[in-house]
């Protein structure tokens, strides 16, 4: 038998490929499916469960491991069920059939943002627990909804809520990118999400007159400095090997609305532009840059904010932080290259963050093109294999850590 056979399939791959079938894909996600799915791996793997309803339809679904020392903090691995909207006809198979290829790449929507890890999670678990281990710290795992349209519905309720407290969390992993070189990717921080919609008033009439004092000139002043902040940041990023995407801000012209015919001269156009704000930025000071682009366009040219993400966290990447002290030793022991970096989009890493509890962005996954959110999604079995003997490792190393100084 080769190991194309699929009774050769390796049960982890076979599980794998079960929770990418389940469509909880945006805007109408199956939810029920799969905290369904989720209480099943519960009574398998004799694991506490609990669901904490943060939203009518909006379920955290809670996996418990308890460890042997209840005084101290937990260890919380974190991901989202919901995936992101396919166009169907670009992919060469089904994204949600999980289909194999004859190399071994599953092609999915979630393959690898995020349900590649929820289910790593899950198997380094399941194989520590089979070996009969028990570690000081409890893990805790979370499946929460929402992630890929905010998580307003999801973490950033679920952190505010008794039950998250009751958590006790010490420390957290949640979702990074693959990496397409043999190095993984580590996110400590992210860039804040600013999503602007600027407004411009003005003087409207025939389309063949030069109306003087337009909403669309002034508007097109305002998106003329903002294009030329970004063609800014994009050559800073370009002219320093050091810096990489999530150390810049970037910002991009993502709508335009406004006009009702070619020869009426609307009173009112907007642009908006989602912004991804560096976390070394003075924030104060860029929204005054922000409103001056605006005032120096003329009258009448307002903005308002969409979502204004103002707690940007660092998780320290040094040895004074135990938690990355012990991540970053099982990386060394195993041979693996980290590449430490600012994640460029947001993620429920924010909340967690902006709750005090240190957060990792981690997907183990090397060797891997970025394809989160595109079209033919897809990730080798044997990558994903390797992530569960990845957690495999990290997981009794993280829980653990000895008692922190706050903890004694
Ligand atoms: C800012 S809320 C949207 C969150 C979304 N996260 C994943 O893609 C993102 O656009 O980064
Ligand atoms: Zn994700
Ligand atoms: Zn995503």
């Amino acid at each position: 038998m080769t190991s194309k056979d699929p009774e050769e399939e390796h049960p982890s791959v076979t599980l794998f490929r079960q929770y990418l079938r389940i469509r909880t894909v945006q805007p109408k996600p199956d939810y029920g499916a799969a905290v369904a799915f989720f209480e099943e791996r519960a009574r398998q793997l004799g694991l506490g469960c609990q669901k904490v309803e943060v939203a009518p339809g909006y379920v955290v679904t809670v996996l418990t491991w308890p460890g042997t020392n209840p005084a101290l903090s937990s260890i919380l691995l974190n991901s989202h069920t919901d995936v992101v909207p396919v166009f169907k006809e670009h992919w060469s198979h089904d994204p949600f059939e999980a289909f194999k290829d004859s190399e071994g790449y599953i092609y999915a929507r979630g393959a690898q943002d995020m349900k590649c890890v929820s289910i790593q999670y899950l198997e380094a678990v399941r194989r520590l627990k089979v070996e009969g281990h028990r570690f000081p710290r409890t893990i805790h795992m979370t499946f929460v909804p929402d992630e890929e349209v905010g998580g307003h519905q999801g973490m950033e309720l679920f952190v505010q809520r008794p039950e998250f407290h009751a958590l006790r969390a010490g420390f957290a992993l949640d979702e990074g990118i693959a990496n397409p070189t043999d190095a993984f990717t580590v996110f400590y921080s992210e860039r804040s999400p600013w999503w602007v919609r600027v407004t411009s008033t003005g003087r409207p009439g025939h389309g063949s007159l030069f109306i003087e004092d337009t909403a669309a000139e002034k508007l097109h002043k305002v998106v003329s400095s903002i294009l030329a902040f970004r063609e800014k940041e994009w050559q800073r990023l370009q002219s320093n090997p050091h810096l990489k995407e999530g150390a810049v801000t970037s910002v991009n012209l993502t709508k335009l609305e406004g006009g009702v015919a070619y020869n009426v001269v609307p009173a009112t156009m907007s642009a908006s532009f989602d912004f991804r704000v560096a976390p070394d930025v003075d924030f104060k000071a860029f929204e005054e840059q922000l409103q001056s682009w605006c005032q120096a366009a003329g009258e009448g040219v307002t903005l308002e904010f969409a979502q204004k993400w103002m707690h940007p966290q660092v998780t320290p990447t040094d040895d004074s932080n135990p938690w990355w002290a012990a991540f970053s030793r099982v990386c060394k022991d195993m041979n693996l290259s980290l590449e430490p970096e600012i994640m460029p989009a947001a993620t429920d890493s924010r909340y967690i963050r902006a709750v005090g509890v240190p957060a990792l962005g981690f997907s183990p996954l090397n060797r891997t093109p970025v394809l989160l959110h595109d079209h033919d999604e897809r990730l080798h079995e044997a990558v994903f294999l390797r992530g569960v003997d990845i957690y495999t490792r990290l997981l009794p190393a993280l829980a653990s850590v000895p008692a922190l100084p706050s903890e004694s």
